[in-house]
């Protein structure tokens, strides 16, 4: 049986998401996310695959702009909504979109494809490697309590309704955006993801709040977070829920947490999808009472190794030999000299002998300087042909700030 895989039509687009839902497990989404989600699908860069007049196979690529180690903005299909029916699973629907996908993005001159995985065994073979991880807590907050930074007590925090401060909140936002690998300016209509606030997808807890952290009347962070109420034979049991949180300066940063962490008849903050780098790791009178989960977030895929590697800046000099293989998209195939400083960065093919060799999947890993090049040799998927190529590499892939995408898509 073939399926007929087609750029979405805008009317197409309810059986099209319907797919989607039901792949993810048919719990329909509110009317306000299911109309953002609809206004945000790019239906130009999204395909369907159809059998007959039945969706069977559904994926999208939001035009995100990525930053780059040094600070580029460089253009990253942002590949999404992919789902195929179970009726239709395991007979190579995926792959074909994959397939036409990849030819899309580099015929749209985007250098690289990233994206979120439900499960991180599915896009490896397509050339994806994992390129950033993040952090989940759950912090004890009975027993832990903060050290801060001088100058935490000079920032003054507020509550706001959420809606109220958007811009102000999306200001900040847009200010760390550059100074960190990994984050992804926004794309107009995409800030509003952030006040979705549907009852069903609470689990009991409180509608969203919001504190803005000001310094002589400039906001300087925020946080978005819910309190889910608890109690037992002890007492208050509450649980601070964290949603989003950004700071543009350590104090900020300091004053953001230590509220969250002090507020009355809470005994608990959890956080989901932090930095791994994130200083209040630092403050804390007990870490073991912060439990930390490391999590795969970022899946970086070079569409064009050339433009991609140029685009980027390295930590130390580098003028390196790369042997890259590539079976999804052969174009890549071959050898390229990399020659870059912390100022830019050639990148073209040639005949030279090899000082590394490794396929796409590892350039992806290593690509915003969060995967160390070193670790993957060690792990035999890089392998070092002229001896010191490998520290040299890996020193000068690596990012003093951590990549961190804040957000899933
Ligand atoms: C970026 C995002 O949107 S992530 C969201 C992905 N979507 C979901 O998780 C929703 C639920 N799952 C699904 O919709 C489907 O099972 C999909 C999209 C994951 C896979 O679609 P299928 O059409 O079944 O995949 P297809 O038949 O093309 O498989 C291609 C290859 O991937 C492998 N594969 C597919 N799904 C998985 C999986 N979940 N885990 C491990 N391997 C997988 C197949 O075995 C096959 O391997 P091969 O190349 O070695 O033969």
């Amino acid at each position: 049986m073939a399926t007929d895989l087609r750029v979405l039509r805008q009317d197409d687009w309810d059986e099209w998401y319907d797919n989607l839902i039901r792949a993810f497990g048919g719990i329909p989404e509110s009317a306000e996310e299911r109309a953002l989600w609809r206004e945000l699908t790019d239906t130009d860069r999204s395909l369907g695959a159809w059998d007959d007049d039945t969706c069977v196979g559904t994926a999208g690529a939001f035009a995100f702009r990525l930053t780059v180690p040094g600070g580029a903005a460089v253009p990253a299909a942002g590949v999404t909504m992919v789902s195929v029916a179970a009726t239709h699973r395991r007979r190579g629907v995926l792959r074909s979109m994959m397939r036409r996908q990849l030819d899309d993005v580099r015929s749209w001159g985007e250098p690289l494809a990233i994206l979120t995985a439900s499960e991180p065994e599915i896009y490896g073979r397509f050339g994806y490697g994992v390129g950033t991880y993040h952090v989940n807590t759950e912090i004890d907050t009975t027993r832990v309590r903060l050290s801060v930074p001088p100058g935490t007590d000079d920032v003054r925090l507020r509550y706001v309704a959420p809606a109220e401060v958007l811009g102000t909140c999306e200001a900040v936002y847009a200010r760390l955006v550059p100074g960190r690998p990994g984050m992804v300016a926004r794309i107009p209509g995409w800030e509003r993801l952030g006040l979705l606030d549907p009852e069903s997808e609470r689990e009991g807890a409180s509608p969203l709040q919001c504190v803005l952290a000001e310094r002589g009347g400039e906001a300087v962070g925020f946080a978005r977070f819910r309190i889910k109420a608890g109690w037992d034979a002890a007492g208050p049991k509450g649980t601070v829920v964290v949603q989003d949180l950004h700071a543009l300066d350590p104090a900020a940063h300091a004053a953001l947490w230590r509220f969250l962490c002090d507020i009355d008849l809470t005994s608990k903050v959890t956080a989901r999808g932090r930095p791994v780098d994130e200083a209040w790791q630092h403050m804390v009178s007990d870490i073991r009472r912060c439990s930390l989960l490391v999590r795969d977030s970022l899946h970086v895929r070079l569409v064009d190794v050339g433009a991609a590697l140029q685009a980027r800046t390295y930590q130390a000099p580098v003028d390196v030999v790369l042997d890259v293989e590539d079976t999804f998209c052969p174009w890549n195939t071959g050898r390229w000299r990399l020659t870059g400083d912390p100022k830019g960065a050639s990148c073209a093919r040639t005949e030279d002998s090899a000082d590394l060799s490794l396929t796409v999947r590892e350039l992806g890993s290593a690509y915003l300087g969060g995967v160390s090049l070193d670790s993957l040799a060690a792990a035999g998927r890089v392998h070092e042909l002229r001896q010191g190529a490998l520290t040299e590499a890996s020193v000068a892939f690596a990012s003093t700030v951590p990549p961190w995408l804040p957000h899933g898509f």
